[in-house]
C-alpha cells in the first residue's frame, strides 16, 4: 500500500495562552498543500515487528525515533498487527513548519487501519494521532479547518484557494518548535481568526498574522526579507508557516522562483 502524506501551511497563528501542561492554546487555520512524502507498507516475513527503510531528504535520527515508527509502535501495542515493511521517502523539508513528520504519522495510522482492517473510528484515530504530536490530528481528516486548543480542536471553515498558486521557500535555517514557543509572549487576539478568515483574501495582508514572526524575524532577518520579497513579487498574501522556517506566498498568477533563492528549498504548485 502506497500513500502520499502531504504538508500543511498555517494561515494565521495566534498564541493565546500558556497552559498548565506546558503547551499553548493557539488559534490557527490549517490548510493542506500538495507537497508530499511517500509512505509504503507491505507484508513482511521477518521476525522483527517492523523493518524500516528511508530515502530522499536524510533525517539524522535513529529509526525508532522516526515518528512513523512511533506511530506503528502505538498501533502495535493496541491492535493485532503482523510484521510489516515500512518505507518512507522524505520530500517535505523538516523543521520547516510544514508538519511533514506529523503527516507521516497520521497517514501511518490511517494506512494500518485500512490494510489490517482494524476498524478504528475517526475519533479513535484522531486520539491516537494526538498522542504523537499536536499537529497530527489535523492530518487524519486533512481538510482546511480552524483549529483551537493545542491545535487539536477543529471547526469547519469555508475557504477555497483553488486556482491560486503557492510558492514555498525554506532557507537553510532550522527552528525548533519548543524553542519557538518558549520565546513568544501569548496574548488574546482582538478578533478571532475564525472571523477574519471570512474576509476576501486581498484583505488578509493587513489582518492575518503569525505570532511566531515577531519573535523569530528579529533573530533571523533573512526570513522577514523573504516575506517582503514574496509581497514585492506580487503575492496576494504571504506568511511564515507554523514555527518556521518556511515562508509561503499565495499568488493569482504563476510565480517564478528567483535566482536569489537558489540556495533554498523552493517549491510551487497550483492549489
Ligand atoms: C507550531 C505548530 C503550528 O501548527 O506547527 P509546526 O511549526 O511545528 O509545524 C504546532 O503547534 C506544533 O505542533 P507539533 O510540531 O506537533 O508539536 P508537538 O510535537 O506536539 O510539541 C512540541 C513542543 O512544542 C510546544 N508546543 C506545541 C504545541 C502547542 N500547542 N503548544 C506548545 O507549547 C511544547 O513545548 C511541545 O513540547
Ligand atoms: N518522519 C519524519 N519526518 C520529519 N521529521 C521527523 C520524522 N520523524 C521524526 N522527525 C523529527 O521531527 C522534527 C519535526 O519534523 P516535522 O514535523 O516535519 O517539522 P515541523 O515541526 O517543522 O513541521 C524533525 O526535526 C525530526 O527530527
Amino acid at each position: 500500500m502506497l500513500r502520499f502524506p502531504n504538508a500543511k501551511i498555517n494561515i494565521g497563528l495566534n498564541i493565546v495562552e500558556k497552559r498548565s501542561d506546558g503547551f499553548h492554546n493557539i488559534e490557527t487555520i490549517f490548510y493542506p498543500i500538495p507537497l508530499t512524502d511517500g509512505l509504503e507498507i507491505a507484508d513482511s516475513n521477518k521476525e522483527t515487528i517492523y523493518n524500516f527503510s528511508s530515502s530522499g531528504i536524510p533525517i539524522k535520527i535513529d529509526d525508532k525515533d522516526n515518528i512513523v515508527c512511533k506511530a506503528f509502535d502505538l498501533l502495535y501495542r493496541k491492535c493485532n498487527i503482523p510484521s510489516t515493511n515500512i518505507h518512507l521517502h522524505k520530500n517535505i523539508p523538516f523543521g520547516a513548519g510544514l508538519g511533514g513528520g506529523s503527516s507521516d504519522a497520521a497517514f501511518m495510522i490511517k494506512m494500518l487501519n485500512e490494510k489490517y482492517k482494524l476498524e478504528l473510528s475517526f475519533d479513535e484515530m484522531k486520539n491516537l494521532a494526538g498522542q504523537l504530536g499536536s499537529d497530527c490530528p489535523f492530518f487524519i481528516a486533512n481538510k482546511p479547518v480552524f483549529a483551537e486548543g493545542k491545535g487539536d480542536i477543529f471547526s469547519e471553515i469555508h475557504i477555497d484557494l483553488s486556482g491560486y498558486y503557492i510558492l514555498l521557500v525554506k532557507p537553510n535555517i532550522h527552528i525548533s518548535t519548543p524553542e519557538a514557543y518558549s520565546r513568544v509572549a501569548p496574548s488574546q487576539p482582538n478578533k478571532s481568526l475564525k472571523e477574519l478568515i471570512t474576509e476576501p483574501i486581498q484583505n488578509w495582508k493587513n489582518l492575518i498574522f503569525n505570532d511566531f514572526e515577531n519573535s523569530i524575524f528579529p533573530n533571523h532577518p533573512k526570513l522577514g526579507n523573504i516575506k517582503n520579497d514574496l509581497y514585492n513579487m506580487g503575492a496576494v498574501y504571504a506568511s511564515m508557516s507554523g514555527s518556521g522556517s518556511s515562508l509561503f506566498g499565495i499568488f493569482k498568477d504563476e510565480p517564478e522562483c528567483p535566482e536569489i533563492w537558489s540556495e533554498c528549498f523552493c517549491w510551487k504548485s497550483r492549489l
